[in-house]
């Protein structure tokens, strides 16, 4: 399931937090994940799922993706969390913690025709990545980089080694089966140095976005995971020297010094679709 919208900023939101589900209707994120997991409190699951339902039937979030987090199914709530969300005004559900194609099936044999994504936040999830990029529901994976760092016992760094090999185990699937995937969340939110130096590592690997979890964090993300101005103008020139050296009859061009050919011509294209998808979310 390909998708073509921007996805440079998906901001969690707690389903059971009135104000920051009403705050989300003018924030300039790509999508938003209404979550019913881990930053809702026990006692707050059932109201936190109601309080989604109507919020969702007022479809005021625009041109935002809707993605509604479920808790798991070896919970109290998951079933009835997507039983719930498979009659919300969702645009995709997503499953935490997923390890395996067989709770997927479980939860499309409820969700129906909703597209599915992925918490991939486990070392089993993601030694099985490749079988759950592959189903035929899956749209994206997000990574949870917390549950992560607590399941391989690693210490937080800067340049997130440890999670290397999990991260791009995930994102090696995720282009195989050409599905979105977006980088985990930057806990410290009132850090935009630090949130800006994990954004650009994210983007530099090939993820679409990043998770936020505070609206200061969505100016950065923006920014980092949409083209820069140079990038699209030498995406144009490349175009122009390709198109020209094809029609003198030759397979390559070059530009600033270096070979064009068709293969740098996807790329191009791909970033000129990007900037004109970023333009019409505006
Ligand atoms: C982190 C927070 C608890 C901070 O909350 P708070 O102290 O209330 O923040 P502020 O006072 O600075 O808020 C300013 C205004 O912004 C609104 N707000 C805050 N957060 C959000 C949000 N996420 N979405 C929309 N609006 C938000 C406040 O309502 C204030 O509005 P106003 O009244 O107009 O001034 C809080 O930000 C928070 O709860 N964030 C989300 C936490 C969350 O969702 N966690 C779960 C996802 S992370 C995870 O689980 C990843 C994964 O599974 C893994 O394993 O890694
Ligand atoms: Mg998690």
């Amino acid at each position: 399931m390909t998708l073509s919208r921007p996805l440079r900023s998906v901001l969690y939101i707690p389903a059971s937090k009135e104000r920051a589900l009403e705050k989300a209707r003018g924030l300039p994120c790509d999508a938003i994940i209404f979550d019913l997991e881990d930053a809702v409190a026990v006692d707050e699951k059932e109201n936190a799922r109601v309080l989604l339902g109507e919020t969702l039937k007022t479809g005021v979030y625009g041109k935002r993706m809707k993605i509604v987090r479920i808790n798991g199914f070896d919970s109290a709530w998951g079933k009835e969390d997507a039983a719930a969300v498979a009659s919300m005004d969702a645009d995709a559900v997503l499953l935490p913690k997923v390890e395996s194609v067989a709770q997927l099936d479980a939860l499309a044999a409820i969700t129906g025709d909703m597209p599915i994504w992925a918490m991939m936040e486990t070392p089993r999830g993601m030694m099985n990545a490749a079988d759950i990029a592959a189903h035929p529901k899956m749209q994206g994976f997000v990574m949870g980089t917390n549950d992560l760092a607590k399941e391989l016992n690693t210490r937080f760094r800067a340049d997130r080694l440890p999670m290397m090999a999990g991260l791009g185990l995930c994102l090696l699937a995720a282009r195989a089966e050409g599905i979105a995937a977006i980088d985990g969340v930057y806990n410290a939110f009132k850090d935009e140095d630090g949130l800006r130096a994990e954004c650009e590592q994210g983007r530099d690997m090939g993820f679409d976005g990043k998770t936020l979890i505070h609206p200061a964090q969505l100016d950065v993300a923006n920014e980092c995971f949409a083209p820069s101005e140079a990038e699209a103008d030498l995406a144009r020139r490349q175009i122009e020297a390709f198109n020209a050296a094809e029609a003198a009859g030759e397979g390559v061009a070059v530009v600033d010094g270096k070979i064009v050919e068709n293969l740098h011509i996807v790329t191009a294209k791909r970033i000129l679709a990007q900037v004109e998808a970023i333009a019409e979310m505006a």
